[in-house]
């Protein structure tokens, strides 16, 4: 195993709040990982600290031994770090395969000219998008809605293709902001199956923030537990969940 994520000492301030502080974390490649705390904790904000949403005023991050401290969103994106969002954020007015071939802008190119004069790299260009993003569909059994407006599909088939346009993107760390958050439990059961298809078929590292106690102990294998911007327990998700300091801040409540 190597390490993929290494993130020490992480912190940022909000005026005189500290949101999160001395904040630690190392994730190895392939690994499922959780991120876990009461509400107002600090995850989505640790999650916009990695992905250049804000910088932090302490602490350093490197993705694969590169350093990516206080970089900008897009410079995050291109090395290799693609988040979903606890609210989710689709274009919706687009078609369900137009949001993934988005994503997949990041690696395939055609210059303007070729693009309004339709030259050949484009057609050629745009012939292996509408591929590859139909590829990806298929793993997350979209693709008969792959000509419907984004905001026409059901909530949870929504949440699936914010992972497809983010996989689309080619990320080595994949964050899951809440991905169950508004999910029946049979649509619950099916995306763990989906996180873990992810996770084996393309190889990918995975963060996720949650709260539905049964994803996190059914798929995470390591977990961090946040407190008041604050890391409380770090370790195997069954020693964490055993953890009495854990039990009585975030489980007991
Ligand atoms: N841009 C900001 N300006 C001021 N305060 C902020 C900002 N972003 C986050 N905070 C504060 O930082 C703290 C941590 O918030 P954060 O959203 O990271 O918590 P969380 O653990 O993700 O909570 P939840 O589980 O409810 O989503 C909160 O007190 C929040 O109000």
């Amino acid at each position: 195993m190597s390490t993929l994520l290494d993130v020490k000492n992480l912190g940022i301030s909000f005026g005189g709040l500290r949101a999160v502080n001395d904040f630690d974390l190392k994730i190895q490649k392939e690994e499922l990982y959780g991120l876990i705390g009461p509400n107002g904790a600090g995850k989505t904000t640790v999650f916009n600290l990695l992905t250049g949403v804000y910088k932090p005023d302490s602490g350093k991050v490197l993705l694969d031994g590169k350093d990516l401290t206080g970089k900008k969103n897009i410079e995050i994106s291109k090395a290799g770090i693609a988040r979903t969002f606890q609210n989710i954020r689709l274009f919706k007015e687009l078609t369900v395969l137009d949001n993934v071939k988005v994503g997949l802008h990041n690696h395939h190119h055609y210059s303007t000219i070729e693009g309004i004069l339709r030259l050949p790299n484009y057609r050629k260009v745009e012939k292996e998008m509408n591929e590859k993003a139909m590829e990806l569909l298929k793993v997350f059994d979209l693709e008969k809605f792959a000509s419907y407006k984004a905001a026409n599909l059901p909530y949870g088939q929504q949440r699936k293709l914010e992972i497809a346009r983010a996989l689309a993107t080619d990320p080595k760390l994949l964050l899951l902001d809440e991905p169950a958050a508004g999910m029946n439990p049979n649509e619950t059961g099916e995306l763990m199956d989906m996180i873990r298809f992810v996770r084996d078929e393309f190889h990918m590292t995975i963060l996720l923030i949650e709260h539905d106690m049964k994803l996190v102990s059914g798929i995470c294998e390591e977990l961090t537990v946040l407190n008041f911007g604050e890391v409380l327990a770090q370790g195997k998700t069954t020693d964490v969940l055993n953890d009495p300091q854990v039990i009585k801040a975030y489980l007991g409540e």
